[in-house]
């Protein structure tokens, strides 16, 4: 599959462009332009010192690295971010620290999270009065059982 092209302005020369570190990697990683040092519970708007261009009927989204996620606690506050096809700003990205205890510590250029791009579909929303039936229904929100309680979690699930 050939790549969609995606138009992109460095608004920081010193920063790399965005790069999939594998062959077929979904999610190229994005750098900081700034140093941050992350107090446990904290979060901070960083920026990537790039803008881009999608093309119409794509998004792009901003997803944590889950390396740095497991060994540090470092998260993005609302996963995934959002770009729209039409924004032209700076991407950037809310980074949350999520270790109770150790601060986090982040340096100009380091990579940390990762850009994923997807087509998606504009809705036409049809107001009608009555929804078509389903076998879900209004179910939902633990309706098929199986999820965890908050103590005595015995493994063995709840679904009856
Ligand atoms: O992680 C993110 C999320 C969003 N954006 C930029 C691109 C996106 O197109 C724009 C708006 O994002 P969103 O719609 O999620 O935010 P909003 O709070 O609804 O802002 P707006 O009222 O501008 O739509 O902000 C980022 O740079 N990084
Ligand atoms: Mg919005």
């Amino acid at each position: 599959m050939s790549p969609v092209q995606v138009l992109l302005s460095r608004l920081d020369p010193g920063i790399p462009l965005p790069s999939y570190a594998r062959a077929g990697d979904a999610g190229a990683d994005l750098v900081t332009t700034t140093d941050v040092v992350l107090e446990p519970g904290r979060r901070v708007l960083v920026g990537t010192g790039i803008a881009i261009a999608l093309p119409p009927g794509y998004a792009g989204f901003v997803h944590p690295r889950s390396g740095l996620a497991a060994r540090t606690g470092l998260s993005v506050v609302n996963a995934p971010g959002t770009i729209d096809a039409g924004y032209r700003g700076e991407i950037k990205v809310c980074l949350v620290n999520h270790d109770p205890d150790e601060p986090i510590r982040l340096s100009r250029g380091d990579r940390i999270a990762q850009l994923v791009i997807q087509r998606v579909e504009t809705a036409a929303f049809v107001e009608v009065a009555e929804l078509p039936a389903s076998e879900r229904g209004a179910g939902g929100y633990g309706s098929t059982g199986g999820h965890a309680t908050l103590s005595g979690n015995t493994g063995q699930g709840t679904r009856k």
